[in-house]
């Protein structure tokens, strides 16, 4: 059966920092208001997109890398582009920060297309309590591994959520992989 696939190395904790300096350059936006679309209230989140930021193609081509690897490995699906940016979201014990369980294929036209999703760790695990991604490819629920610079991998069909900061802040980077619809 498909479930999640994890790649514990995928970024060093040096290129994390990398990724939040280029994060934290670009217009911070709250995740209630996501480029003109509103979420229904589900997620709680600051977010950034680093097509919005200078000097981030090496991520791309690194995140490029690790999906080639991970869907020759595991999951063999027919996928054919990037086609949104990557963005990176900031989940604050301030204001318990979270996001309610959902499936990232979503309506429109670009989200109906989603196939896989990569969400990598970029914080420190002791930064931060509460906070885990957890995903729920049957009735046991998986807790993606908080290490940081690890890239969990699964189908976007798959529910998964983000539980309340609660202490800290957690930060991670979101991507998904597009392609011709499931058969
Ligand atoms: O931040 C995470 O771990 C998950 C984010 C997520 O599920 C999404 O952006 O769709
Ligand atoms: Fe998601």
């Amino acid at each position: 059966m498909i479930a999640t696939h994890t790649i514990p190395d995928a970024f060093s904790p040096a290129e994390c920092d990398r990724i939040l300096a280029l994060a934290d350059a670009a217009p911070l936006r709250d995740a209630g208001l996501v480029r003109g679309q509103h979420d229904h209230g589900q997620r709680r989140a600051e977010l950034s997109w680093l097509d919005e930021a200078e000097g981030s193609e090496w991520v791309m081509d690194r995140l490029v890398d690790v999906v080639r690897r991970a869907n020759r490995s595991v999951f063999d699906f027919e996928l054919t582009d990037f086609a949104e940016s990557p963005q990176v979201a900031r989940y604050g014990a301030e204001r318990a920060g979270h996001f309610d369980w959902h499936a990232d294929i979503g309506e429109g036209a670009v989200a109906a297309r989603r196939k896989l999703t990569m969400v990598v760790q970029l914080s420190e695990p002791a930064d931060y309590a509460g906070g885990g991604l957890e995903i729920m490819p049957s009735a046991a629920i998986i807790t993606a591994p908080t290490q940081r610079g690890a890239a969990t991998l699964f189908p976007s069909f798959m529910l998964h959520r983000v539980t309340p900061v609660t202490e800290g802040v957690r930060r991670s980077l979101t991507v998904w992989v597009h392609g011709p619809a499931f058969r």
